[in-house]
């Protein structure tokens, strides 16, 4: 992820304005539901019910998460939405409107639709992909260019990437592209099929990171599919628990999902460590970090019994060293101890726990927004500020 990232000129408030333009009947109410279903029920020509009366609504300018095992009829449901699925009963609406009443090719140019590999035009350069919807829509090529450029930016990708075809990307640069597209015509609505799951996991993190940072700044309504219990949490406002035959297990906001699973299915799906997840959702603002005892890298090595903290020139952690490791100094990296996850300052307490957790001297560090190390924090500090939150909700 690319950190100070410029932004494009789009703003929540254009592109809420943009809504009446997308054909969805008038701009979106704050906290209004952009998305329902009603009693919906799908069953295939073959006799296989994929989804079963289902009452659903997603809030406008939210992240929901449909989750549940292989075949539960997550991807049903979703496309209902864009009407590439028609239900067999009940009714699917988009802000008001029936979508059965809506020209599907209007309908979709509303909706972005981003699916597992990206989904990319082989043959076609990156920014040639992105600008395809708005050039479908009547624009220049100019002006779907200009567009398409921005949006690069927008994802976090160089300017240079533009040029390249998509077989030159790595699988995590085509899915950007393929996020870039889907946003490509002001959609209000992202339909988000599994669109992760194709990259290997720290890259997966890092998109998921990216989602939830273009999410704070365009405030879109995605509804977005996975099979993983960690990515559900992680990215939904709202998650939808479904069972087989497309059941509505629970719809919950994370948290209470992994406080409160409303079954044995919904718990044995959260998993066994759904306690320990439970602390991303406990901000860490009253754990007051102590001071640690630092050594500048290049510095004199003083000899005690204390574990000193290694810092750079902007006091960024560099590792830790241990009791006793004195030398005539200078202080060189490879003299250190690799130090722990790092704890964001205003993060959760997962992530305070885990600094701690991991670090080798028991000392968790806290770091503010430019990286440089404010201070430490142990296990049991974590863990006595977790009773207080727990003795308070
Ligand atoms: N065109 C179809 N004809 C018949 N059955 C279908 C069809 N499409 C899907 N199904 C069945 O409907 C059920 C739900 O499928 P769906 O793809 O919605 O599930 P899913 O939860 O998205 O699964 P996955 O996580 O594996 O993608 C499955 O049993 C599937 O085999």
């Amino acid at each position: 992820m690319r950190a100070g990232h410029a932004t494009v000129s789009v703003d929540r408030g254009k592109w809420t304005a943009r809504l009446g333009s997308a054909g969805f009947g008038g701009p979106a109410r704050e906290g209004a539901r952009l998305i329902e279903f009603q009693s919906v029920r799908k069953q295939y020509p073959n006799g296989t019910v994929a989804v079963e009366e289902l009452s659903l609504s997603v809030e406008t300018g939210t992240i929901t998460v449909l989750v549940g095992p292989s075949g539960c009829g997550k991807t049903t449901l979703m496309r209902m939405v864009n009407r590439m699925i028609e239900p067999s009963s009940g009714t699917v609406s988009v802000n008001g409107t029936d979508v059965r009443d809506r020209d599907p090719a209007q309908l979709r140019r509303g909706i972005g639709y981003v699916i597992q590999q990206a989904g990319l035009f082989p043959h076609r350069t990156v920014l040639d992909n992105i600008a395809t919807v708005p050039l479908l829509a009547g624009g220049t090529r100019r002006a779907a260019r200009h567009r398409a450029g921005e949006l690069l930016d927008l994802v976090g990708l160089p300017a240079e990437l533009g040029t390249r075809y998509p077989a030159q990307l790595s699988g995590g640069q085509q899915q950007r592209v393929g996020v870039a597209r889907a946003l490509a015509a002001d959609p209000p609505v992202l339909l988000m099929d599994e669109p992760f799951s194709a990259v290997d996991p720290v890259v997966r993190e890092g998109l998921q990171d990216e989602l939830l940072r273009l999410q704070d700044e365009l405030g879109k309504t995605v509804l977005f599919v996975t099979h993983d219990i960690d990515e559900a949490v992680k990215v939904g406002e709202k998650v939808a628990v479904l069972r087989q035959g497309g059941h509505l297990a629970q719809y919950a906001r994370p948290d209470d999902l992994l406080a409160s699973p409303s079954d044995d299915f919904v718990t044995s799906f959260v998993g066994r460590d759904r306690g320990y997840r439970r602390l991303s959702f406990v901000d860490a603002a009253n754990l007051r970090p102590s001071p640690v005892p630092t050594v500048r890298l290049g510095g004199r090595i003083p000899s005690d019994d204390r574990w000193r903290l290694a810092v750079d020139e902007g006091d960024r952690p560099r590792g830790w060293l241990p009791p006793g490791a004195g030398s005539a100094g200078p202080l060189r990296e490879d003299e250190l101890v690799a130090g722990g996850s790092l704890h964001a300052e205003h993060g959760s307490l997962r992530g305070a726990l885990d600094a701690a957790l991991s670090a080798p001297s028991g000392l968790g560090v806290v770091v503010n927004a430019a990286g440089a190390a404010v201070g430490v924090v142990t296990a049991d500090e974590v863990l006595s500020l977790l009773d207080g939150h727990r003795a308070a909700t």
